[in-house]
């Protein structure tokens, strides 16, 4: 036998749904082993104690926050907590060589006064944001792989920028014209209660919410403008659907040479993610839904042409917590480590 050793890893915000996608997913890689959970209201706590359904999966002890124990312990450090907590955990983390992955909006965004305007708080970090890689590695896979510290994208942001990265990229559609229509399950809105996600509030009910202020809108046309080589802006209306997981990005924009047949649409979509074995492109006439997505990293893009709109319509589903959020954390962590892509990660969703 040689002598491999598994990579350890840390959990930070361990207790929420973050958390726990990332405690099962890091139970199933090859590559890496739990070695440290943290956690502030749950510190003190068994992981198991919390989850007891994953009581043969992970026993570890919740721990409170300790940068110095942390980085004994942990080689790569997943950060799965509330914005505004990881800017100042990030930094101390990398000084003492630790990569971190950060699912928050923390270091997603280049211009740190956008985050400062939208998130309603002041940063100090300016150095560390700086080295951030934006975590989507459909568009950023190269910049990944040298990177100490990922910020992961937002579920709506993922679901979309899939959606709109070839249309912007190739300039195919009139700039400005770009609506996203998003649906999302309950899961997004975290394990931490909010009254829009009880039951009693979300079941049997359909309804926008944030329509033209999400805090979404910026981190999509940050990407977007980047894409586009010139700024962009978005018309975001995010809904919340009585489920639990799963988002459905429905984006409708105005094409530049209406011309433009579906059957030429999905060939262009296929090339530009022909590198890419997430996202699956749907043959004509089929159009995806989160069910199909549900449990995997997958994300499944459906497309449509309307000759007499001169529209396009890109459809995008995704599980929020996996390609939306954890699994899209540990596809960055595969980038990062030197490892393939896929390795470790669902490739089949529940169905049904
Ligand atoms: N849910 C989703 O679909 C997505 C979420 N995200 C982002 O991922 C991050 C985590 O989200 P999610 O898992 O849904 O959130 P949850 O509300 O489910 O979990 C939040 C976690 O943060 C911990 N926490 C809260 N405050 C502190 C603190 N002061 N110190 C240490 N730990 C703390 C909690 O631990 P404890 O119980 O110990 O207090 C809990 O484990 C968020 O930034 C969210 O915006 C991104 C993409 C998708
Ligand atoms: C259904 C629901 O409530 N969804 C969340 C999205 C969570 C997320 O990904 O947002 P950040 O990581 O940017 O905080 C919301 O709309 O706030």
């Amino acid at each position: 036998m040689g002598n491999f050793r598994r990579v350890p890893i840390g959990i930070i915000g361990a207790s929420g749904y973050g958390g726990v996608q990332l405690v099962r997913l890091i139970s199933d890689h090859p590559e890496v082993e739990l070695s440290y959970l943290g956690g502030e209201s749950s510190a003190g706590k068994s992981f198991s104690d919390i989850y007891p359904h994953l009581a043969d999966v992970c026993n570890l002890q919740i721990e409170t926050l300790d940068p110095d124990i942390i980085a004994q312990h942990a080689e790569i450090v997943f950060l799965s907590l509330p914005n505004g907590l990881a800017c100042h955990l990030a930094p101390q983390l990398l000084d003492k060589g630790c990569k971190v992955i950060d699912l928050s909006a923390d270091y997603r965004f280049r211009d740190l006064s956008i985050y400062s305007s939208w998130y309603g708080k002041e940063r100090q970090d300016c150095k560390t944001a700086a080295t951030a890689v934006y975590g989507l590695p459909e568009l950023y896979r190269y910049q990944i792989t040298e990177a100490q510290l990922i910020g992961c994208p937002g579920c709506y942001p993922t679901a979309s920028l899939l959606a709109l990265s070839p249309l912007l990229k190739q300039g195919l559609i009139v700039p400005g014209t770009a609506i996203i229509d998003a649906k999302s399950g309950t899961s997004g809105g975290g394990r931490q209660g909010k009254i829009n996600i009880l039951l009693a509030e979300a079941d049997n009910s359909l309804g926008a919410y944030c329509v033209a202020n999400h805090r979404h809108t910026p981190e999509i046309e940050q990407i977007c403008s980047e894409l586009a080589g010139h700024e962009i802006m978005v018309q975001f209306v995010p809904h919340l659907v009585p489920m639990v997981r799963g988002i459905l990005s429905t984006v409708y924009a105005s094409l530049r040479d209406p011309g433009l047949v579906r059957d030429d649409l999905i060939t262009i979509f296929r090339a530009f993610y022909r590198n890419s074995p997430w996202v699956k492109v749907c043959n004509p006439g089929t159009y995806p839904q989160t069910k199909w997505a549900c449990g995997s990293n997958l994300c499944y893009i459906g497309i449509e042409a309307d000759p007499r709109t001169g529209r396009i319509v890109v459809m995008s589903a995704i599980d929020n917590l996996i390609k939306g959020q954890a699994g899209q954390a540990l596809q960055c962590m595969n980038l990062m480590m030197g490892w393939d892509e896929t390795l470790g990660l669902p490739k089949l969703g529940f169905y049904p």
